[in-house]
């Protein structure tokens, strides 16, 4: 219903017509004039302000706000429709026994449990009707979710001018009869009916209606569960992809921390450890425990000449030549061997187990990999190797001595590998 202000100015000529038959009334009075829409037939009523009498106007053309209010209650009727996931299923012993009973309680050839569409009515069990579905605009129980009563019969459709034409057949004739109980969402939407067919004009008796009313219920009740699963069901999924959506933020989360662990304590330019990863590696107590308990070497690995390299080639070469001698020390080492790059153009090596000649062999593949490195000028490596008997020297001794043996390398001419000299304690 809707009030507006009503002046003399607005008063339309069907209203003045339509209150004429109240004597000696003025009609061009000011007042509020309170409309109501009549949805059985598009008409409204008026009332009049100076007789308070009601006036029922035919409008030929269809009032649009009321179009669009049937528009979006349409559409909130499909919505729920919808949240049954109902339409279109495969058939389902439940419903099937519902319209059984319906038929067999009316004693009427044809029974269905029809659903309205957008475009059609589809049953979703159906009993003497060959077709699982229909036009809408022919549907019967299109008329039946509209009505304002709990039950639709007609008795005879063949005298009701809405359904004279149709050409719906139950058992195989002419459907002549009707009656069809609305099917409501606890919401109030009307989704469809249970209704009884017959090839005959006729009437139901008053336990039959009801009987019919009790199995809508019924009908409505089974489509609840079903909407119940299937809300059910799409929770679970919406959980099962939450839960998937948070192992992929984990998963992720974890990668970025190991690549950020990573970057952390690798070089970039080489991928070798850098300084802080060497630290972190020496507050490891299984690599102390390792280092303490067997002989190790360190070896200490220096590019010749490296300023004369960026000075003659550039920057970018002198990055490639690095990532030469890198490469050749990863291929030269065991998978536990650890490489750090110590300084600019220094690179420390950590041999646990491994004595002194065989350091110097590795310090020897080495230098002769980093001489066949593909560069475009020759590049050369000093070496200098030490070891340590197990608790006998400490690391930083070690470094030491492997420290003075790379200075004597480099003094001696370079591109080559000198072993610590320093006579072994035990
Ligand atoms: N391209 C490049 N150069 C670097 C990098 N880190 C250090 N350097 C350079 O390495 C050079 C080291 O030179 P020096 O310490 O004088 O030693 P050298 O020229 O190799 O001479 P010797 O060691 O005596 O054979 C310096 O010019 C540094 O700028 C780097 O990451 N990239």
């Amino acid at each position: 219903m809707r009030c507006w202000r009503w002046t003399s100015n607005s008063t339309p000529r069907d209203w003045r017509s339509g209150c004429n038959g109240s004597p000696g009334r003025p009609h061009t009075a000011e007042g509020i004039a309170i409309i109501t829409c009549d949805p059985a037939d598009g008409g409204r009523l008026w009332l009049c302000p100076s007789t308070l009498s009601a006036v029922r106007l035919r409008s030929k053309a269809p009032d649009a706000a009321q179009e669009s209010t049937d528009a979006v209650s349409e559409h909130r009727r499909q919505v729920a429709l919808d949240a049954y996931g109902v339409l279109d299923s495969a058939p389902e012993q439940a419903f099937d026994d519902i319209v059984w009973l319906a038929a067999t309680l009316c004693g009427t050839p044809g029974a269905l449990i029809s659903l309205v569409d957008r475009e059609r009515q589809w049953f979703k069990a159906r009993l003497g009707v060959e077709p699982v579905q229909s036009p809408r605009e022919e549907a019967i129980c299109d008329h039946a979710i509209r009505s304002a009563d709990r039950l639709m019969e007609v008795p005879d459709l063949r005298a009701d001018p809405r359904f004279s034409r149709l050409g719906f057949e139950v058992a195989g004739q002419p459907v002549r009869f009707y009656a069809g109980a609305p099917l409501r969402s606890p919401e109030g939407h009307a989704l469809g009916t249970i209704c009884v067919l017959d090839a005959v004009p006729r009437e139901l008796s008053a336990a039959q209606r009801e009987g019919l009313q009790v199995l809508a219920r019924q009908a409505q009740h089974l489509l609840e569960l079903r909407r119940y699963a299937q809300e059910q069901r799409r929770l679970l999924a919406e959980r099962e992809s939450s839960a998937r959506h948070l192992e992929e933020a984990r998963a992720d989360l974890q990668r970025r921390n190991e690549q950020l662990q990573h970057s952390a304590h690798h070089d970039q330019l080489t991928g070798l450890l850098n300084r802080v990863g060497l630290s972190q590696l020496r507050q490891d107590p299984a690599v102390l425990e390792r280092l303490a308990r067997a002989p190790f070497s360190l070896m200490l690995i220096d590019v010749d000449h490296f300023k004369q390299v960026n000075d003659r080639h550039g920057h970018l070469l002198g990055d490639r030549a690095l990532q030469a001698v890198a490469d050749a020390v990863g291929t030269s080492i065991r998978r536990g061997d650890v490489a750090v790059r110590f300084g600019g153009e220094e690179i420390l090596v950590v041999l646990p187990e491994i004595r002194l000649a065989g350091a110097v062999e590795v310090g020897e593949r080495i230098r002769r990999g980093v001489m066949r490195a593909p560069l475009p000028f020759p590049l050369t490596v000093s070496v200098g190797v030490a070891s340590a008997e197990p608790g006998v020297d400490g690391i930083e001794q070690v470094f030491d001595r492997a420290d003075q043996a790379l200075y004597r390398a480099k003094a001696t001419g370079r591109n080559r590998v000198v072993a610590d000299d320093t006579p072994l304690r035990g």
